[in-house]
């Protein structure tokens, strides 16, 4: 498959599962999808909760559920939210895809604007299983 039709799929499939987003806090709709080395694209989306801090992140909780299918080695990572410039993941998220490898990351708005990053340009110097 060509990189561009792999980013198209992850679009559209990052895009479809953040409608899913359950977000009645911020109305902060995020939605995330990922290739694993296997060819298999998993998605999720952001997941609020009344006790504010027990939310839970789209990219960890894509990352997450793809562990939990047998996924541990990933190509890329696409993450889509709405704004002005690509959605930017937070420090926790940084930290979870960095126990995951140095993967490509694409950050994108609604717009279909799309920045091409990776796991170590997010996180660099980041503290993971080799340092144990
Ligand atoms: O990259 C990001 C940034 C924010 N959020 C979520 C957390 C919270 O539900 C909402 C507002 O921060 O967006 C994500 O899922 N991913
Ligand atoms: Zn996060």
């Amino acid at each position: 498959m060509k990189d561009k039709t792999i980013v198209e799929t992850l679009y559209e499939e990052a895009m479809k599962t953040r409608e899913n987003a359950y977000t009645p806090y911020s109305n902060f709709k995020v939605g995330a999808s990922l290739l694993s080395d296997n060819g298999e694209i998993f998605s999720g989306c952001n997941v609020e909760n009344a006790s504010y801090g027990l939310s839970l992140c789209a990219e960890r909780n894509t990352i997450f559920s793809a562990v939990a299918r047998g996924e541990r080695k990933f190509k890329a990572m696409l993450i889509v939210a709405e704004g002005e410039a690509p959605v930017k993941p937070c420090g926790a998220c940084r930290q979870v895809m960095a126990e995951f490898g140095d993967f490509d990351v694409y950050l994108a708005n609604t717009k279909g604007k799309i920045e091409k990053t990776k796991v170590s340009e997010l996180l660099p110097n980041a503290f993971s299983p080799k340092d144990l």
